[in-house]
């Protein structure tokens, strides 16, 4: 559905500065009907990403296509229409506070040139879509963030995009709040098909609605991969990121240390016990949490073993539990990123 070909943007620099390097060559493929999560520290390029394909920015090189057209290429009457295929949630709503609820809805059918009963129709079944019944004469002031934010969502799929962009969309809410409007976001993408991409510094968001994720560091795609396989790579410090399990200090030397990650069933099941007397090791729980991740189970567990421990025998125990994956040592911290 998006293909993104080695896209680059450069800005000038301010006061004569040299120019500013913003995305140096990502490329991306985000199959159709998928919630796909950008993530990374502030400056990384994310904004300028969601600007490019929300078509409010030219790349200085590089392609995007979207159902194979390449809106790169665009400009005029056709950019106008093919913005019409991208849907945007902004962080702080962006919405008319002149306009009641249904009329923000309307705008971008107002813009598109549709009459006023299409019009009316449509915001209608989007307000009852988006949970608002009740409230389509409500100016945006006499709503709470989250509903404010569900005036968002339904205005971005006014145009019955393809895709919709949420950039940053829950950072201004409450954590219950933005709960349920992840969910939202996530009922709109199987009720609809949209496809969704997700701008975003926390990983909460990833966890709970994502299928797949991105992770840029200073303008380059970092990693990127499907958010189980992530999980369960011990090389992806995004997928260490997502599911921490602590670092405590006191535990002095790493090297007697190990995360050990249960994907699925296997998450509930006694693998400890079992490693402890296939291994013969003798292991403490340093650390450990389950979480649900998307509809997949995921448990983890940072174990410190002794110095006897034979680790080619705690090795050979993991290879044999298709379910369970290990990676020795502290792990590593990634910046600019929120629980
Ligand atoms: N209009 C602009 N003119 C010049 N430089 C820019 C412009 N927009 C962004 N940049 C620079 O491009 C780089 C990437 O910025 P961008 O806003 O895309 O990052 P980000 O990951 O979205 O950051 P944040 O999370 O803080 O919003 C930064 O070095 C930024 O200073």
């Amino acid at each position: 559905m998006i293909v993104v070909d080695n896209l680059v943007k450069t800005y000038p620099g301010a006061g004569g500065a040299g120019e500013v390097a913003a995305l140096r060559g990502v490329s991306l493929n985000i199959p159709d009907g998928e919630i796909f999560g950008v993530v990374g520290p502030s400056g990384s390029g994310k904004s300028t990403l969601l600007r490019c394909l929300n078509l409010l920015e030219k790349p200085t090189s590089g392609r995007i296509l979207l159902g194979g057209d390449d809106l790169s290429t665009f400009s005029g009457a056709d950019l106008r229409s093919a913005r019409r295929r991208i849907g945007t949630v902004f962080q702080q709503f962006n919405l008319l506070h002149s306009r009641t609820v249904l009329r923000n809805i309307e705008l971008p059918l107002e813009l598109a040139g549709l009459g006023k009963d299409e019009r009316r129709t449509r915001a209608s079944s989007l307000i009852d879509l988006v949970g608002l019944s009740g409230k389509e004469k409500s100016y945006p002031s006499q709503l709470s963030g989250g509903q404010q934010q569900r005036v968002g969502i339904a205005r971005a799929l006014a145009a019955e995009p393809e895709v919709l962009l949420c950039d940053e969309a829950t950072s201004a809410l409450d954590p219950d709040t933005t709960d349920q409007v992840l969910d939202l976001v996530a009922e709109v993408n199987r009720t609809l098909g949209v496809t969704v991409v997700v701008i975003t510094h926390e990983l909460g968001v990833l966890r709970r609605i994502c299928t797949s994720a991105a992770r840029l560091e200073a303008g380059r795609i970092a990693e990127t991969g499907r958010i189980t396989d992530l999980i369960a790579s011990p090389d992806s410090a995004l997928g260490a990121a997502m599911l921490p399990v602590g670092d405590d200090p006191s535990l002095g030397s790493t090297a007697d240390t190990a995360v050990v990650t249960a994907i699925g069933d296997a998450a509930h099941g006694p693998w400890l016990s079992q490693m402890i007397r296939d291994a013969d090791a003798d292991i403490a729980v340093v650390g450990g949490r389950v979480e649900q991740v998307g509809d997949v189970t995921v448990g983890r567990m940072r174990l410190r073993f002794t110095a006897e421990t034979d680790h080619a025998r705690v090795e050979q125990f993991v290879d044999r539990h298709p379910h369970l994956t290990l990676s020795w040592g502290a792990g590593t911290e990634l910046e600019g990123l929120t629980e």
